[in-house]
């Protein structure tokens, strides 16, 4: 299977600048060909608010950053590139004569993606003399944060690239879901399109507003939507019945004149304008960027919600984030061995929306969550990695004290370090702090005492030789510093 080092977009606004930004933020090299002359501000712009997002998505070590490069031809920004993603305007033979020139000057065994919504792939590949390397790669906006790309390979797609795809999308933290028969508009785009002409004529016989429309969305099914898609979540609206009491009350409702659904709407000037200004009025003035911010900080949110959710095992696309991350720390170079004769400098963090709570700071409960990610950074450092916990042993955090000394709020970066007290063959005795990353000020600090388990068994037992031997020298290192203020601290009042 072909590992991506190097892609190439042509093609880079809304949707080509997301896909650089995606293939550079998951450490790929990345040549970029559009002829719009502002394409450098642009997807300048759109990969810092993707900076933004995976700063807030993931504490998992991201490769580091691979090199985006502006070129003056397509055939400069393809010639070395493992996956050409085509992302040009949605016109057919705007399309078949740049996949062509692609084609001509891609190496043989390039990945070559269109993102359009709804070509065919057959009559986009007609005129290649490669055929068999294409396939529509149909994302979602935003690229860099919505994880799915519908793959469908045309008559002249050999299965071996559909495959390819697969991998290569999972390379970069998507999932790539194989449309075995090409239609036009696949299947998102279908049910969209449904959805979209309906709301056309809501708006257009002034049955709502675009404000009321949306409303009705985001607070009611959109929101079942993002974690259980529609034929689970009417699975579940059958009550114990199931599915097949759903279908029976409500399929005979699809005969009702319930929809508008095969006519199209003209759209002509007035109503162009109507939903034009009803959406500047929904807008508040924010410009497009802003909205961009505040819809991705909303997805983080939801991102890390489905990565709690099933029981702490992941849900839907927060499963694929889990996984995802999985995946970058078993491959993440181990970092150079820390500075023992300080507290333990171990997790960089970003305050996330998600995060923030009606005080417009950090919340308590994420003070907890990062001093737990600063005791498994700890644990990883001496052996107790998740084969290890797998095995049957791991750690558990048997008493926390908290002190909230300061505020962290959304985007602040921070840093944890961890200043080991006490050490015997069952317990950690630990002090960690949360610090602002440019002033270093302590914003938090927890004092933890952790017992080394037999998971099986469910009861305290001595860590392993090996284990005990990582920890000593961080703990004779550590056995001279200065005790912490606050160590030993209780909750009280001063009289
Ligand atoms: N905007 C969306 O929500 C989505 C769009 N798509 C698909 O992505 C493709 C691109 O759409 P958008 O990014 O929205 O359009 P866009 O208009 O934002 O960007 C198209 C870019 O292509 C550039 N371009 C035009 N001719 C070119 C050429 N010969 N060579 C290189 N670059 C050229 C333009 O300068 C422009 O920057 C379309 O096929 C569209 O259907 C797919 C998923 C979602
Ligand atoms: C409007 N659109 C057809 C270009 C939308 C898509 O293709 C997918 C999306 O991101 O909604």
């Amino acid at each position: 299977m072909t590992t991506i080092t190097k892609a190439a977009c042509i093609g880079g606004g809304v949707i080509g600048g997301a896909w650089a930004a995606r293939f550079v933020l998951a450490g790929i090299d990345t040549r970029i060909y559009d002829p719009h002359p502002e394409a450098e501000r642009i997807i300048g712009e759109v990969l810092a608010n993707a900076e933004r997002a995976y700063a807030m998505l993931t504490m998992a070590p991201l490769p580091a950053r691979g090199k985006l490069i502006f070129c003056k031809s397509l055939k400069e920004a393809v010639e070395e590139a493992d996956w050409i993603q085509e992302s040009v305007p949605e016109r057919l033979e705007l399309k078949r004569g740049v996949l062509t020139e692609i084609d001509r000057h891609a190496r043989a065994d390039a990945l070559i993606g269109s993102s359009t919504s709804g070509l065919l792939p057959s009559d986009l590949q007609r005129d290649m003399v490669h055929p068999d390397r294409f396939f529509v790669a149909h994302p979602y906006n935003p690229v860099y944060l919505l994880p799915l790309v519908e793959l469908v390979g045309g008559q002249k797609t050999t299965a071996e690239t559909i495959a390819r795809a697969q991998a290569a999308a999972a390379q970069i933290g998507m999932k790539g879901v194989v449309i075995h028969k090409e239609i036009e508009a696949f299947v998102g785009d279908r049910l969209l399109e449904a959805l979209w002409r309906e709301a056309l004529w809501l708006i257009h016989d002034d049955i709502c507003d675009t404000e009321t429309l949306d409303d009705v969305i985001r607070y009611s099914f959109g929101l079942r939507w993002a974690q259980m898609g529609l034929f689970e979540t009417y699975r579940i609206a059958g009550g114990e019945a199931g599915m097949r009491h759903f279908l029976a009350q409500f399929g005979p409702c699809l005969a009702w004149p319930w929809t508008k659904l095969t006519d199209v709407v003209d759209l002509d000037e007035a109503l162009v304008e109507k939903i034009g200004a009803q959406s500047d009025v929904q807008a508040k003035g924010r410009s497009i960027r802003e909205l961009e911010r505040i819809r991705d900080e909303n997805l983080v949110g939801i991102f890390q919600a489905l990565k709690g959710g099933n029981s702490g095992e992941g849900w839907g696309a927060g499963k694929l984030l889990a996984d995802f991350e999985k995946r970058l720390w078993s491959q993440a170079k181990p970092k150079p061995a820390p500075d023992l004769a300080a507290p333990l400098r171990l997790v960089e963090a970003k305050v996330s929306a998600a995060w923030v709570d009606y005080n417009g700071h950090m919340t308590e409960h994420r003070y907890l969550q990062l001093f737990g990610d600063t005791a498994d950074a700890l644990l990883r450092l001496i052996g107790v990695d998740m084969a290890y916990v797998e095995a049957g042993h791991s750690y558990y955090t048997v008493e926390s004290h908290l002190r909230h000394l300061g505020e962290a709020r959304l985007g602040q970066s921070l840093y944890t370090t961890v200043q080991l007290l006490k050490t015997d063959e069952k317990r950690l005795h630990l002090f960690s702090t949360i610090n602002d990353a440019q002033s270093g000020t302590v914003l938090a600090t927890a004092e933890q005492m952790m017992l080394h388990v037999d998971s099986a068994a469910g009861k305290a037992a001595p860590a392993p030789a090996e284990v005990l031997a990582r920890l000593a020298p961080i703990a004779q290192a550590h056995a001279g510093l200065t005790l912490p203020q606050g160590v030993g601290r209780h909750v009280g009042q001063a009289r």
